[in-house]
């Protein structure tokens, strides 16, 4: 038997991959390179290059690997484009979702994980941790496209004997502490990355996205998950299944949150670089505070985090930065 994992040439799919590898699983992944990379994937592992759309494929792979979970990372992920490109997020991760759920459920795949955001709740209404029964209002394209499939997901579990987690991913940072992966995108929009990239001099500098926000220091917060837990949330969540068939949907993040300038300060103390940043206006869609109340992992999956600091978060990031470089070069 196998696990399949879909986006697995990607930066949270490939660190799943290596904790599956860790815990001893068969692992075949699925990705089209679109924002992946193939030597992202160890090379012990079957990477099937073809997009999770294409229901011969789909229809195939399950069946011919003897595949008894999915975890689905594969999708489209910058809020901004989907605003711009509504039709092409809805394309790419609710209608490609759906065709791989078919696939699941014609080829009798006990098990599904599912990458959604907590992009779902749109601006919650206090500053309060936000938790699994929030309202859900996403404000873009893209939460809706997560949001639509985590609503397939529940009505084909009531239909067929299929089981599912949705896991609900605050902000994702960090990389693998043994250096084996991390995030890869050159040009990736999210705050850690920018900063060791402008740490490492790859950026001339980077901005800060609205100082005026009600906030202690007047910029946004956020709480920020390592890669690392967040995929042994992931492991969790398949034993979860294995042993209780029992349905999820599970916040993962820490439960506190930091502002942009405290990340900013962090990145300047652990690579001991001085970079410019500079002030900027808001970001179109930039909500003030969202923070997990992650109450829910933690009760139902026993997860325990090793890596809530945001120094060693950073610490890992820029050490894969790093790395980079010399992979680049
Ligand atoms: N990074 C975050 O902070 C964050 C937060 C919340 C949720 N998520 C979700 O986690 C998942 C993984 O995100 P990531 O940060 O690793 O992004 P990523 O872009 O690094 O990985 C996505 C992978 O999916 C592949 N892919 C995309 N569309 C495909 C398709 N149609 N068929 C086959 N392969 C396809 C890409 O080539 C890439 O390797 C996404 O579903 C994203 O929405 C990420
Ligand atoms: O160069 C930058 C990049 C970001 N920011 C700020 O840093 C904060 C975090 O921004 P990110 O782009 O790192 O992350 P987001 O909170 O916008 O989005 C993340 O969290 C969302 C859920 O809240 C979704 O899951 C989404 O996929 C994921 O990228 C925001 O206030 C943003 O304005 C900057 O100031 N400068």
């Amino acid at each position: 038997m196998s696990v399949l994992v879909t986006g697995g040439a990607g930066y949270i799919g490939s660190h799943m991959v290596w904790r599956l590898l860790d815990a001893g699983e068969n692992v075949v992944v699925i990705d089209r390179l679109s924002t992946g990379f193939d030597w992202a994937v160890p090379a012990e592992v079957e990477l099937v290059v073809g997009d999770i759309g294409d229901p011969e494929l789909v229809g195939k792979v399950p069946r011919e690997r003897g595949v008894s979970a999915v975890f689905h990372f594969a999708g489209s992920i910058v809020v901004p484009e989907s605003v711009t490109d509504p039709l092409g997020y809805y394309l790419n991760n609710t209608v490609k979702s759906r065709a791989l759920l078919e696939a699941c459920v014609d080829a009798g795949v006990p098990h599904f994980i599912f990458s959604s955001t907590a992009a779902v709740y749109g601006t919650p209404e206090t500053a309060d941790p936000v938790a699994e029964d929030a309202a859900l209002r996403p404000e873009s394209p893209y939460g809706t496209s997560k949001l639509m499939t985590e609503t397939m997901l529940r009505d084909t579990a009531a239909a067929h004997p299929l089981n599912y987690a949705c896991l609900r991913y605050f902000n994702v940072a960090g990389a693998d502490p043994a250096g084996r992966t991390g995030q890869s995108t050159p040009d990736a929009t999210h705050l850690i990355k920018v900063a060791t990239q402008a740490a490492l001099s790859k950026r001339p500098y980077m901005q800060v996205f609205g100082t005026d926000y009600p906030t202690p220091d007047g910029t946004c917060i956020r709480d920020y998950i390592h890669v690392t837990d967040l995929v042994d949330a992931h492991y969790l969540a398949l034993e979860h299944l294995r042993a209780t068939g029992e349905n999820l949907t599970a916040n993962c993040g820490y439960g506190h949150g930091h502002s942009v300038l405290e990340v900013v300060d962090v990145v300047k103390r652990v690579s001991g670089s001085e970079f410019e940043v500079r002030m900027a206006d808001r970001r179109a869609g930039d909500a003030v505070s969202i923070v997990a109340n992650s109450d829910r992992i933690r009760e139902r999956l026993g997860w325990k985090p090793h890596y809530d600091d945001l120094e060693k978060i950073v610490t890992h990031a820029l050490n894969w930065e790093d790395a980079l470089s010399r992979r680049n070069t």
